[in-house]
């Protein structure tokens, strides 16, 4: 096989690839048995070790890779990962509705969102490529986590789409993977970890990515930061628009025409979130128009069109 025929097969190899993962990540239904994904693994890296100027950064043979860091680089964030304002109970919505509703004069469509309990994660994606992934840190700073987020198969290393965005969303360990971490670690004798985000948070500040790949971390994307021509209007086109782009969003979002559907969605939550695989803390809430987000603006540390109703916390996982 010549160069050509190596690149046109290296080529399709890794989009079958991404495909497969894409099906057996995030939409829960492979197209091909691991036997056969496996068999197209071998034969890519086969090839990319015959011809190494091929090997790219983002081929799927390239996710668990590297030595140990010594450390983590510090990142600036182009635009603050802030915290939200909070909310404790239905009257409290109602006030954050009516600060709405004083800060713009058009009528108000709310998204509900669950609170992943997890890890607040940035994700910088150029011209499609998934270049740079950090923590949220003080919201201004975070540390280079690049190659412990591409270990998370969740994480696309390539969008289906050549787009230059930066995405935000939550780095979680789902709870059945807590519970085996936890087992092991106390059968070794090591301290086990407190709850699911102490896990995520220690699992993704490991600097050998090679103990990250092992801990069966996920990511629910939920927000933007930088995105260059930016095609939506609202919130939800955003979430839709980034499922399409190949990235997990989290499916229980619900769009609301005003807040007592928003309490309705808040209450029936309460209720039901021990059923779900993974923790929350609650549920965010925003105001859908891009617009009516600009026009509300920010507080000196939160968003004024968005809130965060706070549950309380949820008794240890044993
Ligand atoms: N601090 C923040 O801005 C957020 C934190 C979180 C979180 N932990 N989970 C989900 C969302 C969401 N769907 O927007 C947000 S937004």
């Amino acid at each position: 096989m010549n160069a050509t025929e190596a690149k046109q097969k290296i080529e399709t190899l890794r989009q079958d690839l991404e495909q497969y993962s894409y099906e057996y990540h995030t939409l829960d239904d492979p197209s091909v048995s691991d036997y056969e994904y496996d068999k197209k693994m071998q034969e890519l890296i086969k090839l990319e070790e015959e011809h190494p100027d091929l090997k790219t950064p983002d081929s799927p043979s390239q996710r668990v890779g590297g030595k140990p860091l010594d450390a983590f680089v510090k990142v600036q964030h182009d635009i603050p990962m802030l915290s939200l304002g909070n909310a404790f109970n239905d009257e409290e919505l109602r006030d954050f509705d009516r600060r709405v509703k004083n800060g713009t004069d058009a009528e108000v469509n709310y998204v509900c969102e669950l609170k992943i309990d997890g890890l607040a994660v940035s994700l910088k994606y150029e011209d499609g490529i998934f270049v740079r992934g950090a923590t949220r840190g003080d919201g201004t700073t975070g540390e280079d986590i690049t190659k412990n987020l591409r270990t998370i198969r969740n994480i696309p290393l390539r969008l289906k789409e050549p787009v230059t965005v930066e995405v935000r969303g939550e780095a979680y360990m789902p709870k059945k993977s807590f519970m085996v971490l936890n087992e092991a670690k106390e059968s070794n004798g090591e301290e086990p970890f407190a709850n699911p985000r102490n896990a995520a948070a220690g699992s993704l500040r490991q600097l050998d990515p090679k103990i990250a790949a092992k801990r069966n971390l996920d990511i629910f994307l939920y927000g933007i930061g930088v995105w260059e021509n930016d095609p939506t209007d609202a919130h939800s086109e955003r979430l839709e628009k980034m499922k399409e782009l190949g990235l997990k969003t989290n499916p229980e979002w619900k769009k609301c025409n005003d807040i007592e559907e928003v309490i309705d969605y808040v209450n029936s939550w309460v209720e039901h979130r021990a059923d779900l695989d993974y923790e929350i803390d609650g549920i965010v809430i925003k105001v859908d128009s891009l617009d009516q987000q600009e026009d509300l603006g920010f507080t000196a540390k939160s968003p004024r069109w968005a809130t965060a109703y706070k549950f309380p916390a949820e008794e240890a996982i044993t």
